[in-house]
């Protein structure tokens, strides 16, 4: 994939309003200076491309904490979704179908990675099914279509027990060997649910990382007390197998659902060993309260989930568009707020995803998306198009 390298963007507005020129070198913002009135060359040159930014708004790439690259079926025609609700539903429906389907596959991998970065995604974190059918396979169709991108995009790989751990002899097997060859977490679903096991599953996921020196990244959809319950094993573990900081909760919708107090006391205790959190913002569902985990100092990420795969046919592959969900379901309407959501789309707070914090000045990585938009609030409320998006300062799209 030809992704030319940028030089300098000149003439656009940063979140504080002031018209800018950022020069970049390398891959690395080198400068951000007042904007000069010098006309572009549409020549590369030796340097880069100069690229006239015509006044429109600068963020940083956005940071998809919680996708699933592996498991769609975009780019093939639609596929009516035939199997049962729920969870477990969901997965024999993969679990039927996806062979057919040639899924996981590079191709279908480089569709949804294709939708991630036209929409102006480049850092993401992917949940990659890890099971008795697949094994290693869709981690390196992943780990293929991602190479295309020679490092433009950046991309975390958790190896995820999507079809349960104990309940399927074996599958920790395999997350050992994914992290033994490189996987960044391994993942986890419902240990109640599922395997209808809490402690057998968390205890096993724990010993590897700790072992393997990896973090924990795991899907809990288990609601309110019964999620809540295993949230309080999950800070135990997290605190006897020093893993703070290496942790993240996927969804925890349990915790929108518990009593204040008892989510204040959740929040503290998660607080004080950095264990993160990742939403999808889900529709149908009470949202993780913004002002609450700021006060605790739980950090969190957006992510878009799945796109138009065998769980669900929903999903464009728009993060903006998922911190918009999350923001208007939330009633956030104070300036302030947006502006701290945008901050945790662009991955202000998303550092915890092993990522570089994104900020459009110089020693950041280049990693800068424009909008047509007078202000990060008007760019969330309205998720204007991206008419340009740069990673590690190469043009990876322009409209
Ligand atoms: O567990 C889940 C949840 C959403 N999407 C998935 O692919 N798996």
């Amino acid at each position: 994939m030809l992704h030319p390298a940028a030089s300098v963007i000149r003439n656009v507005r940063v979140s504080d309003g002031s018209a800018v020129d950022i020069r970049i070198a390398d891959g690395v913002i080198a400068s951000v200076e007042p904007a000069t009135p010098q006309a572009p060359s549409a020549d590369a040159g030796d340097t880069g491309l100069e690229i006239d930014g015509r006044g429109m708004l600068a963020l940083p790439g956005l940071v998809n904490a919680h996708a699933h690259v592996d498991k769609s079926w975009w780019g093939l025609p639609w596929q009516s979704y035939g199997g049962e609700g729920g969870t477990d539903g969901r997965i024999r429906h993969e679990r039927a179908r996806r062979d057919e389907l040639g899924i996981p596959s590079v191709a279908t991998t480089a569709h949804v990675l294709e939708q991630f970065v036209r929409h102006g995604t480049t850092s993401i974190r992917t949940h990659v099914d890890v099971d008795l059918g697949v094994a290693q396979r869709g981690i390196e169709a992943v780990r293929e279509a991602v190479a295309a991108y020679d490092g433009a995009l950046q991309v975390q790989i958790v190896a995820f027990p999507q079809d349960g751990v104990l309940r399927r002899p074996g599958v920790i097997d395999l997350l050992d060997e994914a992290a033994a060859a490189g996987a960044d977490f391994i993942g986890g679903l419902d240990p109640a649910t599922i395997d209808r096991d809490p402690v057998g599953q968390l205890d096993a996921l724990f010993r590897v990382a700790a072992d393997r020196g990896v973090g924990i990244d795991l899907h809990l959809h288990d609601p309110a007390e019964l999620g809540a319950f295993q949230i309080e094993l999950i800070i135990d573990r997290t605190e006897r197998f020093g893993l703070a900081g290496r942790v993240n909760l996927a969804h925890g919708f349990a915790l929108a659902q518990v009593g204040a107090s008892h989510r204040r006391d959740l929040l503290q205790a998660m607080a004080a060993l950095d264990i993160t959190m990742t939403t999808v913002a889900p529709l149908r569902l009470p949202q993780l309260p913004l002002h609450e985990l700021d006060a605790a100092g739980v950090r969190f990420g957006f992510g878009t989930d799945g796109i138009r795969d065998l769980w669900s046919p929903y999903g464009t592959g728009d993060l903006l568009g998922i911190a918009w969900q999350y923001a208007r379901s939330s009633s956030l309407v104070r300036d302030d707020d947006l502006r701290r959501v945008v901050d945790i789309a662009t991955g202000g707070s998303a550092p915890f995803a092993g990522l570089p914090v994104g900020r459009i000045e110089a020693g950041s990585r280049a990693d800068i998306i424009l909008v047509d938009a007078e202000n990060p609030m008007d760019a969330l409320v309205r998720t204007p198009e991206r008419e340009l998006v740069v990673g590690n300062g190469r043009v990876l799209f322009q409209r």
